[in-house]
Parts: C-alpha cells; structure tokens; sequence
C-alpha cells in the first residue's frame, strides 16, 4: 500500500527526510512550502513530487501529515489548515511542541512527535519517536518505516524524551560542527594549513574516530582516548587542557540550555 505523505514546510530538516525517500515506492510524497522562491527550487530538483503553496485538499485517516514548519510560524501556519487535516496522522518533528498543543491547534488526537536530524539526508539520521497509545501497530510501523529509512530511530517511552534528545542528537549536529570549526581555525590560523587541508584532515579524524567507535562496541570510549594519549605525551597535554578549563562542565551546561529552551518554547508558541 502506497501512503500520501505531505511535508507541511519544505525547508532544511523536511528536506533531508524527504530526499532519502525520493525512491521509496511505499510514500506518494507532496511538500506545501509557501515561499515562492523555495517552491521553484524544489520543483527544479524534485520533479517527481508535486509541490503546492498550500493545502488544498483534505487528507484521509491514511494519509501522514509531517509538519516542519519552525515552532514560531506553527500555530498560525496550522490554524490556516485544521479543517483538512482532522482525520490524517500528524507527524510533527518540531522542537518544543507538545503533542497536547497540536491537538488543541487542530482537534486531531493523532499526533506523533518526533526529533530527526540532517544527517537524515546520508541515511545516518537518528529520530526519537513517540507514539501515543491510540495510534495502531499498524500506523506505528508505517511510522517507524519513514524514519528508519532515513537512519536509526529511538523509540521514546515518554514525550520528555523527544525533548531530551535535543542536546543528544539533532542540535548536538551543530554543537559537532561547532567544535570541529575550532580545530580548523587554529589549524589555519597558527599553524598555516590551507582551509582546503585543515578541512580534509580534521573531516577525516571525525569521521575515522566514529568509525573507531562504531567498529569497537566492546572497548569503553575512555579506553580508545586512553590508547591515543602516552604517558607524558602529546595528547595528554591538549586533555589536560581540556580538563583544567572544564570541557565537560561547559558541555553539560550547554546541553542543559539547550533542553530548557525546549520546554521555554513549549510555553512560548502554545
Ligand atoms: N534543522 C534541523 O536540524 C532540525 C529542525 N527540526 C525542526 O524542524 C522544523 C523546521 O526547521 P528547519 O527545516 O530548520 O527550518 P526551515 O526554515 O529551513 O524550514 C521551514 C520551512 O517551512 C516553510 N513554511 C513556513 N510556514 C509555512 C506555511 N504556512 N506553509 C508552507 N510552508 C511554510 C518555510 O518557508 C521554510 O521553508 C522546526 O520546527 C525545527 O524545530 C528538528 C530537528 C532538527
Ligand atoms: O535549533 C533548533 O531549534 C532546531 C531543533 C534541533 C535542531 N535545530
């Protein structure tokens, strides 16, 4: 069975689901995306969905509703739709909204939240996914099948979690990026690599080290930091660094803003 799956907001993170399942027989996908320029640019590189400026048509019990709109825009963006969008399955992956404000918005009980992340687009996403009781085996599976071909997913056994993975997966994607500037920049700046090399070396030592993780399930992370750093060697000092200016303290500290900013916004758009 095939399902009409429409993306309510056609931006960065809608994209990067929808890209992975351009090929996926089992969705008939539709994106409404307002902006006009947008609009063009997906219909120039998707030409095998159709693209609208609104949602004209009501949607079936079957068919699955993904709203990425940015939590701001949401209540005023849904309030323009909710007469269609009565009976369909909800799917939000917006940071912050409760699942209860999006029932009241629209008067639909069938709401799924959900936290992807962009490294979707590569089908290395990973997605905390809730589920509320009334949503069938049969819907959760359809569910689960979006996003577990798009990456791993993460079945939250309370809504918190969805919030909870903010700091653990889809912003920890630019605290990531964040920490990975750093390197490049001193890379360039004191030392004089081009931004091409310092690129390249450090996207590889990335990418080398998660592999490493990946490829070692047994042997602790701490273990692996332990086999790069001698006794009196290198490494050690650049940790110690790490250590006497509390990393990890600053890392806690920003994923907790991170999390409050959830629940901030959660009484901010409702
Ligand atoms: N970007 C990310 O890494 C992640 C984003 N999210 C969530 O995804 C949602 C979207 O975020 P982004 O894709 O980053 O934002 P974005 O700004 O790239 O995408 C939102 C899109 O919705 C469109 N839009 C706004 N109102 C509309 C309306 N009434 N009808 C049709 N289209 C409309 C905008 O033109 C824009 O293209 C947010 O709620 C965010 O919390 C969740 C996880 C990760
Ligand atoms: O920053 C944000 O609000 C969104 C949610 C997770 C990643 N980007």
């Amino acid at each position: 069975m095939t399902n009409k799956l429409v993306f309510f907001g056609g931006g960065n993170m809608a994209e990067a689901i929808f890209s992975k399942l351009k090929n996926n027989p089992a969705f008939k996908i539709e994106i409404i995306q307002n902006n006009n320029e947008r609009a063009q640019e997906l219909s120039h590189n998707y030409p095998e969905f159709q693209i609208w400026q609104t949602l004209d048509s009501t949607l079936d019990k079957n068919d699955i509703l993904i709203i990425a709109v940015k939590p701001q825009h949401a209540k005023e963006a849904i309030n323009a739709i909710k007469e269609k969008i009565k009976d369909c399955i909800i799917i939000s992956v917006m940071a912050g909204i409760p699942s209860q404000t999006i029932i009241n918005w629209t008067g639909n009980e069938r709401v799924i939240r959900t936290m992807p992340n962009t490294p979707a687009s590569l089908g290395l996403g990973a997605t905390a996914i809730y589920c509320p009781e009334l949503v069938t085996d049969q819907e959760k599976a359809i569910i689960y099948s979006i996003f577990e071909a798009i990456g791993i997913i993460y079945p939250a056994k309370d809504e918190s979690f969805v919030d909870k993975v903010l700091p653990v997966t889809s912003s920890t994607v630019a605290f990531i990026y964040y920490f990975i500037e750093g390197f490049i920049n001193h890379a360039v700046e004191k030392y004089g690599f081009t931004a091409t090399d310092a690129r390249n070396l450090v996207n590889q030592t990335v990418m080398g080290s998660s592999a490493m993780i990946t490829s070692n399930p047994n042997i602790a992370i701490e273990e692996l930091r332990a086999r790069v750093t001698s006794k009196k060697g290198t490494t050690e000092q650049g940790i110690l660094t790490f250590e006497t200016n509390g990393l990890h303290d600053i890392i806690a500290q920003a994923m907790d803003n991170c999390y409050n900013r959830a629940l901030e916004m959660a009484k901010e758009f409702n």
